[in-house]
């Protein structure tokens, strides 16, 4: 493993370091000025009474010899004595009070930053933010402090005020040094304690970058030990027994930057303390040394010895501040970051126009379109139309952009090059939201809540959850109201097999689910139907079932269906086939079977396959 990289050097590094504490210093005053001035009163007693601690034991020590041979002298070794209780009292009662203050602190700077990594996540109009890995570690290294809570943003605020209590300590001390005894000794003391707490603080921060440098190679453990501890995988590793595997590739994993970051770690942070030692070492002895030549009274010396050892205890570690400073701070960045990425997602346009219901067609128009940072664009030059009223099939082979046309029909990306209109128009020209509310799409990854099947449909308009006849209607249309009455509590089942009173779907069932949803869209304000691999989960007869239910609900309507089947496609008025990044064929089932081009002969290969099925299938509607 290398060295963790200074781009600019040092000066850049405090600058660096220096601009991150501001801008969690800024997050204060979102846990409300009267508890940030509570902590700060506390933090500044917490810092103040070891000091006055200090003072009123050194003047018992002073005391004691004089009430010894005049016992009259009692009363003021007795007072001072009551001031230092009162003192270390008064330590003992604020230490849980600057903890509980600081937790609160955290917990509201916490709740608000984690509010603002939700808007970012959700407010970017595309998706193309939460596909890319750079962003995606971003948002993981945001989310994975603030959910623990240990050395997040909120966490780093209350540490930095909690600093206040430990530079107030070692100036006080500093402060007696230099008024009982020398201010050369002072400065000595200072600045071995100093010196201690730059070489803490930088082995921290260049530790924590390091940390972060590895986040590619971590993000594997965390992928394995996410699989082993989850339910999505648990029946194949299982089954094919991959138990020993997962172990032995997450030791490795992890083994794999952990062992360097420890060679690493001894390097930044514990060599450098040989030369700090040996500096704190000397001074120390130098103060000493000259504190045992000076003439002081026995109280003087009790009281410079107890300040220069009061002041050594905060040449170390901070517990309460440091590693909630440096990673909150971190968190932080990563959560402005994550922000900025996803503004930039923006697309282009966003007019406010009104959106039309397509009376005619939606048209792609010389699209081109690449993912960012992929070799080869998915599409070039695409020609597409969409007639309204009637149903559109997509057909192409693997990885040819299907779904990638649906997500550039939704704007969850923008083409780079082209055109999509609806009745002629640009649909730039509308804003984002209300071309999207009318469109109902069901993707192939569509989205299993684990809430009531009732919501399951609802969400797809939400406006109108309240409408159970819609709900109950879309779920009739879909083919899934029979076995969603079936469930324990009927449509408020929640559809999560784990949760108590809870039941799962099977996987054709979930996607009348998802299609239900879109229906219910429908119903409410879209226009256009979207189904890309609707029927992939159902078995032949559920399919063919399924495209009847299709033709009665789509009827009249704009639709789009994507399906690799084509005991699917062959029903829909328009067939269009798409390789090598455009539009190859297109027309009626039997125009393209007729041409015997590659619609042709794909079909024949799959009946070839499922002979007996298509076959039977297109038998029934020959007789129909
Ligand atoms: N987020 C992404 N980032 C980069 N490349 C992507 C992304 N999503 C898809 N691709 C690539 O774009 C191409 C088209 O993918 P798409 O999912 O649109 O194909 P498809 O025709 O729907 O495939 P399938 O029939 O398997 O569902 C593929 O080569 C795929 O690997």
């Amino acid at each position: 493993m290398t060295t963790v990289p200074v781009r600019g050097g040092r000066c850049a590094e405090l600058r660096g370091i220096v601009v991150a504490r501001r801008r969690l210093a800024g997050l204060l005053s979102r846990a409300g000025w009267p508890l940030v001035l509570a902590t700060a009163v506390c933090d500044l007693a917490l810092g103040v009474l070891p000091v006055v601690f200090v003072v009123a034991t050194s003047a018992v020590v002073g005391h004691v010899p004089e009430a010894a041979a005049n016992g009259a002298a009692w009363t003021g070794a007795l007072s001072a004595l009551v001031v230092a209780s009162l003192a270390f009292a008064g330590q003992q009662v604020l230490v849980p009070v600057q903890a509980g203050l600081g937790e609160v602190i955290a917990r509201r700077i916490d709740g608000e930053v984690l509010d603002q990594l939700m808007a970012a996540a959700l407010r970017a109009p595309g998706i193309g933010g939460l596909e890319d890995q750079r962003q995606l570690d971003l948002l993981s290294r945001a989310r994975r402090e603030l959910e623990r809570g240990f050395q997040s943003p909120g966490k780093g605020c209350a540490g930095m005020l909690h600093l206040i209590a430990r530079v107030t300590q070692l100036a006080g001390f500093a402060a007696l040094v230099g008024i009982v005894f020398s201010w050369l000794a002072a400065v000595a003391l200072l600045a071995t304690v100093l010196a201690f707490r730059y070489g803490h603080r930088r082995g921290l921060h260049r530790f924590s970058n390091l940390f972060r440098a590895n986040a590619a190679v971590r993000r594997e453990g965390d992928y394995l030990r996410d699989l082993a501890m989850g339910a999505t995988a648990a029946k194949e590793i299982r089954i094919f027994g991959t138990h020993g595997w997962l172990t032995d590739r997450y030791r490795t994993s992890y083994l794999s930057w952990l062992l360097p970051s420890w060679w690493e770690r001894r390097r930044i942070m514990v060599r450098p303390f040989y030369g700090y030692t040996a500096f704190g070492v000397l001074a120390v002895a130098a103060v000493l040394g000259a504190l045992g030549a000076a003439s002081l009274s026995t109280a003087e010396i009790a009281l410079v010895v107890q300040a220069v050892m009061g002041a050594l205890r905060l040449a170390e570690h901070y517990p309460e501040a440091d590693l909630q400073t440096e990673y909150g701070a971190d968190a932080y960045d990563a959560v402005l970051a994550f922000e900025r990425g996803m503004t930039g997602d923006e697309p282009a346009g966003g007019g406010t126009g009104p959106v039309p219901h397509p009376r005619s067609e939606i048209a792609f128009r010389g699209l081109a379109f690449g993912y960012p940072g992929a070799a080869r664009p998915v599409f070039t030059d695409l020609d597409l139309t969409l007639r309204a009223g009637r149903c559109t099939a997509v057909i192409g082979v693997n990885g040819v952009g299907k779904t990638t046309l649906v997500k550039l029909l939704t704007r969850l990306y923008e083409p780079d090059r082209g055109v999509i209109t609806a009745d002629g128009v640009d649909i730039r020209r509308f804003a984002v939201d209300d071309w999207r509310a009318r469109l109902a799409v069901v993707f192939q990854d569509f989205v299993r809540h684990e809430r009531s099947a009732r919501d399951n449909i609802g969400l797809g308009a939400v406006e109108h959850l309240d409408d159970e006849d819609g709900i109950r209607a879309a779920a009739g249309d879909a083919g899934v109201l029979p076995a969603l009455d079936a469930l324990p509590s009927g449509l408020d089942t929640p559809l999560a097999g784990h949760v108590t009173g809870g039941a799962d779907l099977s996987g054709g069932q979930w996607q009348r689910v998802a299609l239900a949803r879109a229906l219910f869209r429908l119903r409410h304000e879209g226009a256009l139907l979207v189904l890309d691999e609707p029927t992939a989960s159902l078995d032949v007869r559920a399919e063919a079932r399924f495209f009847e239910e299709f033709q009665r609900v789509a009827a009249g309507r704009t639709s789009l269906l994507i399906s690799h089947r084509f005991s699917t496609v062959r029903h829909a008025d328009h067939i269009v086939v798409i390789a090598g990044g455009e539009v190859v064929e297109e027309g009626t089932h039997d125009e393209l079977l007729s041409l015997g081009g590659r619609y042709a002969e794909l079909f024949h290969l799959q009946a070839g396959q499922f002979g007996d099925d298509v076959a039977a299938h297109g038998e029934r509607e020959a007789v129909g």
